[in-house]
């Protein structure tokens, strides 16, 4: 499928309503609101986030909006005001429409308050993004299509967003769609699948003569139309595709740190991790077992803690942060409350002049080398005979359930590394597993949480997984460091949501 930009105004519940109140005052602006169709509205930034509220004086009960939650305001060519919003559950947000019809004596106060309304709703987020949309139709259970259809599409049209909606037609297609993109055309890419499409998509941009400032220039987000839908999760905090959509429309672009792998004579970007061990293993060998559902990786887990596997490696490590888990918090906290109100073009412009990315357009020149080059002169390559979990990550949730990297944030120019023995006794292994679900297992005994510039790995078996963002790679010694803010993703903070220490 591939349609694109200009869009009818969307299927919504509409209430048009008549002017049989019309004569409330005899002035349009009037104390506490403006008088328009004849109905009271009020432009409310005193209470939480700021709301619109709607009086009608037949109708004592007030109608309050959330700034969050106004899709669009306008009055239209004839002359109708509108406001576009959505009413939202816990689990879903569903579009809605107020409509007013204006006279010349109400129009002009009508087209200053939807002006109002529209700046105090978007703030710094840009209105009327224009966003690539791109599909995998077999992301997840097969429903990415239909996901987007009823659950994002009318929301990206209320809040009338420019789109273009394409799906992929095979494995490797978005990152062939994010290499030869016209960047000045787009503000970003919104990828409804799993987390293999945004990775495609980074690795696109990256393959770019032009991959540094096409990665800062498009930010990249998740619709969850897949299996593994961890991005969506920790930039949205949900795992709703409609709230997810609301929760990009009110998005600003903001810099992610980025990590280059390289391996052989391959160069990758990935945005959330790299893992070796119980981890990768539980999930690329248990394809088989995808008619379980998610239990798959349970019973992979399970499995594997039971026989207490190993999994030996050799490996160095460039630390950022020196020090245990207090050095790490401390980071965290310090990061966290320097990026805290500060708004994102002021922190990519503050990125860019403290920058470590180097000169020119292009893909950042790694300042560790490569997996084939010897190792630098202040690493150490030491042997890790039991190591049971390898888990390099750079995004907070590794999955909907798997909060494994609390202390990460989106631009800390370091990434999170997580080490644990698979000789631990089977009880204590089961509880950290279980303590990772919300994050709980960081500062455990037998977890070594690290806050790591670089580092290299070498397994010492022949055969086994390695998962790059959920992607299976060789099983073959890799090298990873970290770019300070090379990449961009729609967001509503400079922190990753439900996340921190
Ligand atoms: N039309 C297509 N046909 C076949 N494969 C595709 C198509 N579009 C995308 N893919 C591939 O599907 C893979 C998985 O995509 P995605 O992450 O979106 O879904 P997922 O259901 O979460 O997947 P998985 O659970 O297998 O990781 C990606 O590696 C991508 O290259």
């Amino acid at each position: 499928m591939s349609s694109s930009t200009s869009l009818p105004v969307p299927t919504a519940t509409t209430m048009l309503l008549s002017r049989e109140a019309s004569s409330i005052d005899g002035s349009s602006t009037m104390k506490g609101g403006v008088r328009i169709g004849g109905r009271i509205i009020e432009v409310d930034d005193g209470s939480e986030g700021g709301s619109v509220v709607i009086r009608d004086k037949t109708e004592p009960a007030e109608r309050r909006i959330n700034f969050y939650d106004i899709l669009y305001a306008e009055v239209t060519a004839e002359g109708v005001f509108t406001i576009d919003y959505v009413t939202t559950t816990k689990t879903k947000a569903t579009p809605q429409r107020i409509e007013l019809r204006t006279d010349q004596d109400d129009r002009k106060a009508a087209e200053e308050t939807a002006k109002r309304i529209l700046e105090r709703a978007y703030g710094d987020s840009p209105l009327h993004k224009r966003l690539l949309i791109l599909i995998n139709p077999f992301g997840g259970t097969g429903a990415a299509t239909k996901i987007f259809n009823t659950s994002c599409l009318p929301l990206l049209q209320a809040s009338r967003s420019n789109i273009t909606v394409q799906s992929t037609t095979h494995s490797g297609h978005a990152t062939e769609i994010a290499k030869d993109l016209d960047i000045s055309a787009y503000d970003g890419i919104l990828c409804c699948s799993g987390d293999g499409l945004p990775h495609e998509v980074y690795n696109g941009l990256a393959a770019r003569p032009d991959a540094k400032k096409a990665l800062q220039t498009i930010a990249v987000a998740q619709l969850p139309g897949g299996s593994g839908n961890a991005m969506c999760h920790n930039l949205t905090g949900t795992g709703s595709p409609s709230l997810a959509t609301l929760s990009i429309i009110k998005s600003t672009k903001q810099p992610i740190d980025l990590v280059s792998i390289t391996q052989g004579t391959r160069r990758i970007i990935s945005f959330l991790s790299q893992s070796l061990g119980i981890v990768a293993e539980a999930d690329l060998a248990t394809e088989h077992l995808r008619w379980m559902g998610d239990t798959r990786f349970v019973w992979g887990v399970m499995q594997r803690l039971w026989r207490r596997q190993t999994w030996p490696c050799e490996l160095a490590v460039k630390v950022s942060v020196e020090g245990g888990v207090e050095e790490v918090r401390e980071h965290y906290r310090k990061v966290h409350a320097a990026s805290q109100d500060v708004r994102a073009e002021e922190l990519a412009a503050r990125l860019r002049s403290e920058d470590d990315l180097g000169e020119g357009e292009g893909l950042p020149a790694l300042k560790y080398g490569t997996v084939n080059d010897p190792l630098p002169s202040d690493w150490e390559l030491v042997p890790h005979p039991n190591m049971g979990n390898f888990y390099a990550g750079n995004m907070a949730w590794v999955s909907a359930d798997a909060l494994m990297f609390p202390a990460s944030l989106p631009h800390e120019g370091c990434f999170d590394l997580v080490t644990m023995d698979g000789t631990l006794p089977r009880m204590e292994a089961l509880k950290i597993m279980g303590a990772s679900e919300n994050g709980k297992h960081w500062d455990m005994d037998h977890v070594l949480y690290r806050k790591v510039l670089a580092y290299r790995i070498v397994p010492t078996e022949r055969e086994g997984y390695v998962s790059v963002d959920g992607e299976r790679i060789p099983f073959e010694r890799w090298q990873a460091e970290v770019h300070h803010g090379l990449g961009r993703v729609w967001a509503r903070g400079a922190v990753y949501q439900n996340a921190g220490v």
